[in-house]
């Protein structure tokens, strides 16, 4: 994969950021996928090879989702893979408590390391979010690319404050159903340079 460099991913990444990247944040971000790059040949972790495209759809849009998020002190990402969109936006919101939720123990193992080399301030739940304590509630809970959809929804919102947020990725011309509740708020959002949509959905009190 063809190396970018600092100010090569800060205009990449331009149209998902409020404002321009820092060059310590484009440094973090290139870090993060020269270790994506290398643990994929071991680990399916993600399918996008060209290096344009890992800081677009991954980071980019990651980062997109963070501007959209209301202020919250705790966060679930749920299923999160190889970090997304949870790391990067921990990455937005140093001050917040942000859990990454990997059940594959290899993926968590990565994840451990991402966050390292980021110098993120994620930590890591290497489990499935089942078998957290009970009553273990997030004022976010994130999705992406998670399998069956319906039902990790589902387990999202039990894991949402009152009052809280879930928010989620809906893929290119489908639509997923927000489960059944008192939702307070409700917005859909074009992602740039993508015909995908971010649904950001706020829990009545
Ligand atoms: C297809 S990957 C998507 C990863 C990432 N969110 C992304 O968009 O690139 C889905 C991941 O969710 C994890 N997963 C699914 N259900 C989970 C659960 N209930 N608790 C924790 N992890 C889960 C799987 O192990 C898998 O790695």
């Amino acid at each position: 994969m063809a190396k970018l460099d600092p100010a090569e991913i800060g205009v990449l990444l331009q149209p998902y950021l409020a404002e321009e990247p820092s060059r310590s944040l484009c440094e973090r971000v290139q870090r993060y996928l020269a270790l994506l790059e290398v643990w994929n040949k071991k680990l399916n972790l993600t399918s996008v090879r060209e290096a344009a495209q890992m800081v677009e759809r991954h980071m980019g849009e990651s980062f997109y989702m963070a501007r959209l998020l209301p202020e919250f002190q705790t966060m679930l990402d749920l299923g999160s893979g190889a970090g997304f969109p949870g790391l990067p936006i921990s990455l937005m919101r140093p001050e917040a408590d942000v859990m990454l939720a990997e059940a594959h123990a290899k993926k968590a193992v990565f994840l451990r390391e991402a966050v390292w080399m980021t110098g993120s301030h994620a930590r890591v739940w290497a489990h499935r979010v089942e078998e957290m304590e009970r009553d273990y509630r997030f004022d976010v809970v994130t999705l992406r690319a998670v399998d069956n959809m319906p039902d990790a929804l589902a387990l999202a919102m039990d894991r949402l404050e009152p009052g809280g947020t879930l928010a989620f990725f809906t893929a290119q011309g489908g639509e997923t159903r927000l489960p059944e509740a008192q939702w307070a708020h409700v917005a859909t959002h074009n992602v740039p340079r993508s015909g995908g949509r971010i649904l950001i959905a706020t829990l009545a009190q």
